[in-house]
């Protein structure tokens, strides 16, 4: 399977620099896994309703220019579904099965996800009510595909 996993926004933190790359590594051995870094747009700290839309849509047209007509696309929202580990290893081995071999994963900027990329998703994840930085939730991501990787291998990982 190849996945990818398109971004908003730097990774600056080591800690978490650290910690991706070990996730990546380790998923070496089940999926071809690609991160594509995107640039936020630059704003002012304080915005209008409008402002905050158009910054999401230049973030949302760089995010849709790194996806395919045959990608997969899961887009990461609080207000999505929430999934066990179990039931999102599930759904990837689903996607396998049935020929969806290239699944593109999409974190958002600080304002999250314009209208257009969550028209383009076929599917939504959310891994709480809670609301996390992108940069934070890049590495839970790579834990939790790493994680449905070794479920659906049926390989021991701790609980
Ligand atoms: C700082 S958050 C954006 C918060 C923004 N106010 C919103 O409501 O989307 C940056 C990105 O991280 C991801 N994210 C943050 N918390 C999440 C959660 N609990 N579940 C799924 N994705 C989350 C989303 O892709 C979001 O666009």
């Amino acid at each position: 399977m190849n996945i990818t996993i398109v971004t908003v926004g730097k990774l600056k933190e080591k800690y978490l620099k650290q910690g991706i790359s070990e996730y990546v590594k380790r998923l070496g051995a089940y999926a071809k896994l690609d991160i594509i870094e995107l640039p936020d747009e630059k704003a002012p700290e304080v915005l209008s309703d409008s402002e905050m839309e158009q910054v999401k849509d230049k973030e949302g047209e760089r995010i849709l220019s790194k996806i395919s007509p045959d990608h997969h696309v899961i887009a990461l929202a609080i207000q999505g579904k929430m999934k066990s580990s179990e039931e999102l290893a599930d759904n990837l081995d689903k996607l396998a099965t049935y020929g969806k071999s290239k699944v593109a994963f999409v974190i958002g900027g600080s304002l999250g996800l314009s209208d257009e990329v969550m028209k383009r998703a076929n599917d939504t994840l959310s891994f709480s009510k809670m609301t996390f930085p992108h940069q934070l939730m890049r590495l839970i991501l790579v834990e939790q595909i790493y994680r449905a990787f070794r479920i659906n291998r049926g390989e021991p990982y701790h609980k």
